[in-house]
């Protein structure tokens, strides 16, 4: 072979080798690639598999948060769904039935129905249970994360009740064929809407023409207290026609375009001055044309009035503020406002918890409302007597119940007032309720009461400084109690009135003007206050065809006419028809009281075709200033001042500032026996050497100033006194007055006293007597000829004495010693005063009188003053010279006093106490 083939195969062979050397490297790397690959492989398929299990553990922790999130998110909203039902209808609005209670709330609420079937929701775990316990924890959590709150430990879902909104809101449509829970649900409305509200608050009128009634049976105990009452078969066309024209009345007189709605009012105010009327309609025939159309209209603005529907078994379509109430049982029932969500219905409240909470409410509205203080008719502590009383006075007198108060004006119109009520219904009370607005607004300069009460008791005693309070009310200047059996005392606080006026007349007349207002521009240093005079049952002192009466309806009737312009006012009262009657037969009169005033049931006061007061609450009153039009009606609450811590506290605040020297008013309480020690005129008696006309004082009289009647003894025929008839305390009494208040005129020997004493009873009061006068004489029936002798003598003298003699005789118609001694006392009677020797006698009677004077036909004219206690009128006539008989019924501790020298009639005095 040649070289050069074996040179090429030698080349082949190493580039074979060599090939094959590289092939080899080349499978090695790729070998080694292959294996880094495939570890590669296996480890990113480990990679996947760990991540897709961490996925799917993340997933899964993710979604039971998510579950938990919800369940706690829907559990919360359960509890807040259940905390905004609590809110919308809290207390009886709410409640269960077992649990229930009426409970009055500010504002009217939603009301329960039933209960909402919600979604399940998840039941909380307590703390410590198993593995959802972290999760039940977080379910309350309002976001998954936050801080859970406290679990609650009981496992019941709150429940979230059903709703509907009736008072102040709409009406309720109850519709379905299960009557039972139709029933139930009207009868648990109309409850919570009685247990919500104040009683009297919500009034119900039922119209149940199949059932006459019997759906609202349970509700019957209201209807006497006028919260139920009940429309009959064919009632609905008129229910449907007051009901509209109670919207129409509200409307204009209520809301009168200030408000939009009651509601709005009562935000706005406080006040709620209308009840909420609740119609309750169950059904009936097809409605008439007109029936509709005031369905229609009630459905539409009623509710802004108060007048709310709960309507079943008549058609209604649905409208804003109508709710319908699908009643059916189960989970089957609906309300509108909840749209899907099925509704389980309560059950009927229990009978006896309707009855009970209708016996309550009927209970509490007779009883009234609660009763107004009288601090609401008084200005500010510190702001009173700002006003001025120059045209008139004017004075709130209580809320009305619209809600402005009601203030009353006494000024030349209306000038006076008539004030009625049956008792009981309040009258004294808005006399003080009255007073107190007007003291506390004028000063005593301004205004003056004069305050008179012919009831039995002593109710404007409380104005008069007493025994536990010494205060007094600085503007009274008089006031009469107990005057029931002394008219007199009316009579004279009309002719003071009377004189009044004359002062006031003429005062204008000087300063040339006409009435009060003009008067005291023109005189301002005068004190012209307007004078309010109060007579409590005034109808006494016009009862009887006396002269009393007589005098007193002319007194009043120029009162009441002239004393408008001059500031006199007068406040008549009087709880009894008769009274009102009493001045019916003087139209003149009675027209001038153009202020009226009805309490609850008074009658006659207000005009004819004026039924206001029948139908007034309690505590209520119907000021009408235009003589009872009905027009002028307005109604007022009136407030409670008969509490005597508050009226105390108003008495001693006006006390205090009263004005300086001002004293307490003159009290006159028919009750009481007057003393001599505090009469003024005994006070101001004063021993002179030998008056010229001693007085005798005999008692009180029945006056509007603290006065002692009296006779003068002078030196003249007649001036004896004799008192007649048998009640031997009250002669005493007068004799020992008498008595008393001549010595006090005279010096040591000025004058001569002799007590002689035929009596035995009376011995005590004539020694009293005679121990009391010092260096009087005592005589009995034994010394008593040497007196009588002597003084005859005395009588018969030619020639005045030096002194005077009195002599008091005690039971001077037994007088012993026969005719003689018989004849020496007329001897003394007749001529004795003209030598200034008087007799002051106790004769037990008229006819024994005239038996010491001679006998039936004899002269009277020695006993020129006489003072009568038991003894009737007509006796008195013989001793009455030319005015008949005197018109005297006895009484009590009162005498009639007459003395011929200056009287033209008698009049009536209270002997002084014995004290
Ligand atoms: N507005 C009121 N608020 C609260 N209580 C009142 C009110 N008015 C009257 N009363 C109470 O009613 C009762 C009767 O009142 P008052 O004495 O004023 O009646 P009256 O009509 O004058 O009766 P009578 O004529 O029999 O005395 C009293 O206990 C009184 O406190």
């Amino acid at each position: 072979m040649p070289e050069s083939t074996k040179n090429r195969v030698m080349e082949i062979r190493a580039g074979l080798s060599h090939a094959l050397g590289a092939a080899q490297i080349a499978l090695h790397r790729a070998q080694d690639a292959a294996e880094a690959a495939e570890a590669r492989y296996r480890r990113v398929t480990a990679a996947a598999k760990a991540r897709k299990r961490k996925l799917a553990d993340a997933r899964d922790g993710r979604t039971v948060e998510i579950t938990a999130w919800h369940d706690g998110e829907l559990a919360a909203l359960v509890g807040v769904a259940a905390a905004a039902a609590d809110r919308a209808a809290p207390g009886a609005a709410g409640e269960p039935w077992h649990r229930w209670e009426a409970t009055p709330l500010d504002r009217p609420a939603e009301l329960r129905v039933g209960r909402l079937i919600l979604p399940e929701a998840p039941v909380p775990a307590r703390a410590g249970d198993d593995d959802s316990g972290d999760r039940a924890a977080g379910a309350w959590a309002s976001r998954p994360g936050e801080a859970a709150p406290e679990p609650r430990l009981d496992d019941t879902p709150p429940e979230v009740p059903a709703l509907v909104a009736l008072l102040d809101h709409g009406h309720i449509v109850v519709e379905g064929d299960d009557h039972r829970s139709a029933d139930a649900v009207v009868a648990g409305l109309l409850l919570r809407a009685l247990g919500t509200s104040v009683p009297g608050a919500v009034q119900i009128v039922g119209y149940d023409p199949e059932n006459l009634g019997g759906g609202l049976a349970g509700f019957a105990p209201l209807a006497p207290a006028g919260v139920l009452a009940f429309v009959g078969p064919g009632g609905l066309d008129k229910l449907l026609d007051d009901l509209v024209g109670h919207v129409r009345r509200i409307n204009e007189t209520v809301l009168a375009g200030e408000y939009s709605s009651l509601r709005e009012l009562h935000l706005a105010t406080r006040r709620r001055p209308e009840p909420w009327r609740v119609a309750v309609l169950l059904g009936g025939p097809e409605l008439s044309r007109h029936e509709r159309s005031q369905l229609d209209r009630l459905l539409r603005t009623g509710a802004a009035c108060g007048v709310h529907l709960v309507i079943r078994g008549l058609p209604v379509p649905t409208g804003p503020g109508i709710e319908f109430v699908l009643a059916a049982p189960g989970a089957d029932a609906r309300i509108q406002s909840a749209g899907a969500l099925p509704v389980q219905l309560d059950p009927a409240p229990g009978p006896s918890v309707v009855t009970a909470t209708c016996r309550r409410i009927a209970e509490a509205v007779a009883a009234g409302p609660a009763p107004v203080a009288l601090d609401s008719l008084l200005p500010e502590a510190g702001s009173e007597w700002r006003e001025s009383s120059a045209t008139g006075v004017t004075a709130p007198l209580g809320d009305s119940p619209q809600g402005p108060r009601v203030m009353v004006t006494l000024s030349d119109y209306p000038p006076h007032a008539l004030i009625a009520g049956p008792s009981g219904t309040g009258k004294t009370n808005f006399i003080y309720a009255w007073m107190g607005a007007l003291a506390a607004r004028y000063s005593p300069d301004e205004l003056a009461f004069y305050l008179l009460d012919f009831k039995e008791g002593v109710s404007f005693a409380r104005f008069a400084p007493g025994r536990r309070d010494p205060s007094w009310l600085p503007h009274v200047r008089l006031v009469g109690v107990n005057v029931n059996t002394d008219r007199e005392f009316g009579l004279a606080l009309l002719r003071f009135l009377g004189g009044e006026l004359r002062r006031r007349a003429d005062a204008a007349k000087q300063h040339e003007v006409t009435n009060l207002a003009e008067l005291r521009a023109e005189d301002p240093d005068g004190s012209w206050p307007r004078i309010v005079a109060v007579v409590d049952e005034f109808q006494v002192l016009l009862s009887g065809r006396d002269a009393v009466s007589g005098e007193a309806v002319d007194l009043l009737e120029d009162l009441a006419r002239r004393g408008r312009s001059q500031g006199i006012h007068l406040i008549l009262a009087s709880q009894d028809v008769s009274g009102i009657e009493a001045l019916w037969g003087r139209p003149a009169l009675v027209a001038q009281f153009s202020l009226r005033i009805a309490l609850p049931r008074a009658r006659r006061v207000l005009a004819e075709t004026n039924a206001a007061a029948d139908s007034l609450p309690r505590y209520h009153a119907v000021v009408n200033a235009d003589s009872g039009a009905v027009e002028a009606n307005r109604v007022v609450r009136v407030p409670a001042a008969g509490d005597r811590e508050q009226w105390s506290s108003l008495q001693h605040r006006l006390w205090r500032r009263r004005p300086d020297g001002q004293g307490p008013p003159r009290l006159f309480d028919g009750d009481v026996i007057p003393k001599l020690a505090d009469s003024p005129d005994f006070r101001e008696m004063q021993a002179t050497e030998s008056p010229a006309a001693p007085i005798a004082l005999l008692g009180e009289t029945i006056d509007v100033e603290s006065r002692s009647a009296r006779t003068v003894l002078r030196r003249a025929p007649g001036r004896n006194l004799a008192v007649i008839g048998t009640r031997m305390d009250e002669a005493c009494a007068i004799l020992a007055t008498a008595g008393r208040s001549l010595a006090a005129q005279f010096g040591p020997d000025g004058a001569r006293f002799s007590v002689v004493c035929l009596d035995p009873d009376a011995r005590a009061a004539a020694e009293a007597l005679h121990a009391r006068i010092p260096g009087s004489g005592w005589y009995d029936a034994e010394g008593l000829n040497w007196l009588l002798e002597d003084a005859a003598t005395e009588a018969t003298a030619s020639w005045p004495a030096d002194r005077p003699h009195f002599i008091l005789i005690y039971a001077a118609d037994a007088l012993p010693g026969g005719k003689a001694a018989g004849d020496q006392l007329r001897t003394i009677l007749q001529q004795g005063p003209e030598r200034r020797l008087h007799v002051l006698g106790w004769w037990r009677g008229a006819a024994l009188l005239r038996e010491s004077l001679g006998g039936p036909a004899s002269r009277t004219d020695s006993i020129g003053a006489w003072v009568a206690l038991d003894v009737h009128g007509s006796e008195l006539s013989p001793y009455y010279p030319g005015q008949g008989a005197p018109n005297w019924y006895p009484r009590p501790w009162r005498a009639l006093h007459f003395d011929r020298s200056v009287h033209r009639g008698a009049e009536v005095i209270i002997p002084y106490g014995n004290a």
